[in-house]
């Protein structure tokens, strides 16, 4: 078998053309959807990413809003901008980029976000809304995940999923997506005895590590469907996913690539959290002025 690769920029462009509509639809109404990213410390990579976003953006008409900070930022001053933000009726969604120096307490930063502008879809309210199949913002990442896994048409119902990572941001989302989506989902992390065990028997794997070739063609079994989620640099510096993606060409029925896969995906996804943010601003709008 020669898998059929998933072309996440693609995909993510196609998504967009969709947005941009959107967006141009409330601009007509008189809204500019509106996207505020806090970025505390240089961390390098965390720079690409939010330039990403940025671009995003612009591209799709949407306003933005880049606040740089210090790493020396305390805790209670990174409080006070989100608490502006939340107050802020030309902004719709909140992103504080991860991860954050040691001195700032992550879950803090993340509860103080007000659950309607949270697109990240991080807050305790949005992650228990998620669980209990209502609406909510879902993790970009995730979400990104599930949209591409439509794309192909696949059918989750019955189907088994297994997940290596559970971090809070991608792991643990994935599989609760995937449960809802009527998968059995199975989780592997760093404490799982004999990975493969479990990998060969996927329908799906994705792929949530940061550690490249965790899957390799030995993990798999013929004609699954791999997610790579992974981003990582090999000694050269190049962008590669936890999947050794070579290798399990030959396998699998279909592979996402490491760039060009998820990353752009998980993008497009915070761009439709962040319209849907203000399609509701419109809606609350629209009946407060009727009474
Ligand atoms: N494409 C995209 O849009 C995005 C990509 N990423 C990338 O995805 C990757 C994962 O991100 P994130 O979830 O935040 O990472 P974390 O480091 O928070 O989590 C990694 C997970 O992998 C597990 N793990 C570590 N080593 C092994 C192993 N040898 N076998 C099985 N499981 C293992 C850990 O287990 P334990 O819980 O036991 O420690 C943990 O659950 C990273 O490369 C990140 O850069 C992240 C976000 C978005
Ligand atoms: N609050 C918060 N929300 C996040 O969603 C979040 C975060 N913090 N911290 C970091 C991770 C990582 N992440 C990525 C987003 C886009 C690409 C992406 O666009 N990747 C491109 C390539 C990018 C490049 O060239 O480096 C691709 O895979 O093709 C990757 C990774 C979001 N994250
Ligand atoms: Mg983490």
């Amino acid at each position: 078998m020669t898998a059929q690769i998933i072309n996440g920029k693609e995909i993510a462009q196609a998504v967009r053309q969709e947005i941009r509509e959107e967006v141009e639809q409330l601009k007509q109404k008189g809204l500019v959807p509106g996207l505020a990213v806090i970025l505390v410390g240089d961390n390098q990579a965390s720079q690409t990413y939010v330039r990403n976003k940025e671009k995003a953006c612009a591209d799709l008409g949407m306003h933005s809003v880049l606040i740089k900070k210090p790493a020396t930022l305390s805790q209670e001053e990174l409080i006070e901008n989100i608490n502006e933000l939340n107050q802020d009726d030309s902004i719709h969604g909140i992103l504080v980029q991860l991860p954050l120096p040691s001195h700032i307490n992550e879950e803090a930063i993340i509860e103080a976000i007000s659950p309607e502008k949270d697109v990240d879809g991080f807050h305790p309210i949005n992650i228990g809304r998620m669980m209990t199949g209502q609406r909510a913002f879902l993790p970009c990442t995730p979400y990104g995940v599930m949209v591409m896994l439509k794309h192909i048409n696949y059918d989750l119902e019955g189907k088994h999923v297994v997940v290596v990572g559970r971090s809070n941001i991608v792991g643990k989302p994935m599989g609760q997506l995937l449960l809802n989506a009527n998968a059995t989902v199975t989780y592997c992390h760093s404490k799982t005895k004999d990975l493969t065990y479990f990998t060969k028997q996927a329908d799906v794997i994705v792929a949530a590590v940061g550690r490249r070739n965790t899957i390799t063609s030995e993990h798999i079994k013929e004609g699954a469907v791999v997610i790579d989620v992974g981003i990582n640099r090999n000694e050269e510096g190049k962008l590669c996913g936890d999947v050794d993606y070579e290798d399990v060409l030959s396998k699998a029925s279909y592979v996402t690539p490491v760039p060009g896969g998820v990353g752009p995906m998980t993008i497009t996804m915070l761009m439709q959290n962040t319209i849907e943010s203000a399609q509701r601003a419109y809606n609350v709008r629209q009946s407060a002025l009727k009474c």
